[in-house]
């Protein structure tokens, strides 16, 4: 730039008026010719990054190709040996269901999974092992398994290609859609992950259930906290859920409004089922029965929140047996979905169901069952509970489910939990007497 200001108004100033006029072309002629030139290089730059990102993003879809855990022949071959139900011929329970079941690797998934596959029916899991809580479990899990011949693809219910994949490669006669983003309390520090699995997740895989032919009848999971601020006890189904105290509970809520809805526009038949805080051997480290037993064996404090006026919490602790006996009776009574290719051709069923357990227990009386069968007293903290989306009690109605499911808890807390501690100490490697732990 200097230099062109220079040359424009020279510095010796006899000379100005005489060379005005010709310096004046041939600057002017260097000027276009340098912005010209400045032209062509812009051009070439953005031809340059035009091609560089074309080749990015096809370096990024192909390592996305490549790096696909599913797919091919071999893999379709696992998926649809995993989905043959087993039923021996003439078997009064029928030829068999095939299920998809997502969150395979989770809790509640895993055992639901092993028991449809003891009693013969075909089952593929999905599950997206994400690090909520300890991965390695997730993969002890599928381990399990696929020691009992259930697959299970590693991919995320958010993946649209890879659900159309799965249904054209089984009929699934059933969904039993379990994967979620779990916990109460953990949607204060990550909300956008309940969005993520409990709203467009949940989404994702209705749009490909309503696309399939044949359509699948879905049970999925809801959540006794959709009852929220509700204090008429105990729940019952007709009872008001317009009061969430969590996001957790009100992502809940918007999927029983949202399978509604595909169930009257698309016709697909649809069973919700409201848990209520399930517990058991293989369960899940974030849930308090879970990192109590941790603590209590590590010599570590545990917080027990307590309500208003020094009032104990108390929850319908449910077994999880008992929930997968609800799970299996809530596929074996579904109804089907009505629709083909994403229209809808008569009504279909649309159920919800409370599985709870019926007699709630205090958090400080699930404390001393785990002290009995743990033999080692906790270190208590009594802490008013904080104002982070938890409920003071819980407390299942189940006369629907009883009717419609023939469901019947038949676990209390204290033969649970005990055999809760036995799975616990196997699992992580604890011998009575000694400090050696795997967590
Ligand atoms: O039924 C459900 O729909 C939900 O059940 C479960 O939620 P919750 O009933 O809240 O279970 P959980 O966290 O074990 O707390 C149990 C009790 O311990 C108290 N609690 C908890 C932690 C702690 O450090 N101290 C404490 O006192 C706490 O205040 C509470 O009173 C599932 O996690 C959830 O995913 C969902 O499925």
């Amino acid at each position: 730039m200097r230099v062109l200001e220079d040359d424009l108004f020279p510095s010796t100033p006899g000379k100005v008026k005489i060379e005005r006029a010709g310096t004046m072309n041939r600057q002017l002629h260097r000027c276009f010719a340098s912005t010209s030139t400045m032209f062509l290089w812009a051009l070439f730059l953005i031809a340059m990054t035009a091609s560089y990102l074309s080749f990015q993003s096809f370096v990024d879809t192909s390592s996305k190709y490549f790096a696909a855990s599913w797919g091919g022949l071999h893999w379709e071959r696992q998926i649809r040996a995993s989905a043959a139900p087993r039923r021996p011929p003439g078997s009064a329970a029928g030829a068999g269901m095939s299920v998809l079941v997502t969150g395979a690797a989770g809790f509640v998934g895993t055992h639901c999974s092993l028991a449809l596959r003891k009693r013969g029916d075909g089952v593929v899991g999905i599950d997206n092992f994400n690090a909520y809580y300890d991965p390695s479990l997730k993969k002890a899990r599928k381990a399990l398994l696929s020691s009992h011949g259930v697959f299970v693809v590693e991919g995320d219910i958010n993946d649209g290609r890879l659900l159309a994949k799965l249904f054209d490669a089984v009929p699934f006669t059933h969904v039993l859609h379990l994967a979620a983003q779990a916990g109460v309390r953990y949607a204060m520090e990550n909300p956008a992950s309940y969005v993520h699995s409990n709203i467009a997740g949940l989404v994702t895989l209705l749009e490909a259930c309503k696309d399939a032919d044949p359509q699948p009848a879905i049970v999925w999971a809801s959540s006794s906290s959709v009852y929220g601020l509700n204090d008429k006890v105990p729940f019952s189904e007709r009872d008001r859920t317009d009061q969430p105290a969590s996001l957790y509970a009100a992502t809940k809520k918007a999927g029983e409004e949202i399978t509604h809805t595909y169930n009257h526009i698309y016709g697909l038949s649809i069973t919700g089922l409201r848990f209520f805080t399930v517990y058991g051997p293989w369960g899940r480290p974030d849930m308090a029965y879970f990192s109590f037993t941790r603590n209590i064996l590590q010599g570590k404090p545990i917080t027990v929140y307590r309500g208003k006026d020094h009032v104990d919490l108390a929850r319908d602790f449910t077994y999880i047996d008992d929930i997968v006996k609800g799970c299996l009776g809530s596929l074996d009574t579904a109804g089907k979905s009505t629709g083909t290719g994403g229209k809808k051709r008569g009504p279909a069923p649309y159920r919800i169901f409370n599985l709870g357990n019926t007699s709630p227990v205090t958090v400080p009386n699930l404390v001393s069952i785990l002290e009995k069968h743990l033999r080692v007293k906790a270190k208590k903290n009594m802490v008013e509970m904080p104002g982070n989306g938890d409920v003071p009690f819980t407390h299942a109605n189940i006369s629907l489910a009883r009717q419609q499911l023939g469901y019947k808890p038949t676990t209390n807390l204290d033969v649970g939990l005990k055999k809760f501690v036995k799975w616990y100490l196997s699992y992580y490697g604890y011998t009575r007497g000694s400090k050696n732990f795997r967590q």
